[in-house]
């Protein structure tokens, strides 16, 4: 078993994204000397905005202070099936909150969004999707899952993260690295994910979680066994010490998490 996630917790919004802008960068700096490219995936809600925050902050001046986008590749952790400039799309969010304001200078990352050719079915739109990242990850050879540098993902107030919902069948997939989903609880209901082993086997995790209203489930995942079981808690268990959660205070009000990191 894996050492627990790191747990970080800030009293704003501003120093949790300040917190992870650092983090993002480190690993910029780690996959850029392992690749060449950093390869991330990017769920959706509050987390293109709190990334925004981080990334577009002004930097220090020193390389490794700046996100050289010009080296990023872009994947989304899941996807509503709608139009790209649908205002459900998660594409369309990050674009929105973070693609469309990178200054020029900063160089401009690969974008990897759906086929919006197989919005009519979802099996066809995840393995679209799962080929694309087949032709970015394995190239010539054969890889069992991809590796990516870091997934960002935010956490729902029941436990769920990407498009991994508690109790699904989903959570049982071991062969498909994405896969569809028709029955979302949290509209709208079709959708594709990232599957649990694609999301574990990454070199980072990072989860962002903020104000009061994930108070409870976070209390729930990082400090009961019931919380074990759910999405966000099986990362944790199987991702263990690759994991790390941004938070702020009032997200963690009367957790008693037994690792609160530093960075
Ligand atoms: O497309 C989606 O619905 C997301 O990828 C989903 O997994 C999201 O990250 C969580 O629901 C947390 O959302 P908030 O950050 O808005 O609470």
């Amino acid at each position: 078993m894996s050492k627990s996630p790191n747990l970080y917790s800030d009293s704003s919004v501003d120093e949790v994204a300040a917190r992870l802008r650092k983090y993002v960068l480190n690993c910029q700096k780690a996959a850029l000397s392992r690749h060449e490219k950093f390869q991330i995936a990017v769920s959706g809600g509050s987390l293109p905005a709190t990334l925004s925050k981080a990334l577009l902050a002004p930097d220090d001046g020193t390389l490794d202070d700046k996100p050289q986008f010009s080296k990023w590749e872009i994947f989304f952790a899941d996807e509503r099936a709608v139009p790209l400039d649908h205002e459900d799309s998660n594409y369309g969010l990050l674009k929105k909150d973070l693609l469309d304001k990178i200054p020029p200078t900063s160089g401009s990352p690969q974008v990897f969004p759906v086929n919006v050719k197989m919005l009519d079915n979802t099996q066809e739109l995840a393995d679209q999707y799962q080929e694309t990242l087949m032709s970015s990850f394995a190239g010539k050879d054969s890889v069992r899952l991809p590796l990516f540098d870091l997934i960002l993902l935010g956490c729902g107030p029941d436990g769920h993260t990407c498009s991994l919902f508690p109790g699904h069948d989903l959570l049982r997939e071991t062969d498909a690295w994405v896969a569809p989903i028709e029955d979302s609880p949290k509209p709208p209901q079709r959708r594709i994910t990232l599957t649990l082993p694609v999301v574990t086997h990454a070199f980072k995790i990072a989860f962002v979680a903020t104000g009061g209203g994930k108070k409870d489930i976070l209390k729930k995942i990082l400090d009961t066994d019931e919380g074990r079981s759910l999405p966000c808690g099986l990362v944790n268990e199987q991702a263990g010490e690759k994991v790390s959660w941004f938070t702020d205070a009032a997200a963690t009000e009367g957790i008693s998490h037994p690792r609160r990191g530093s960075l």
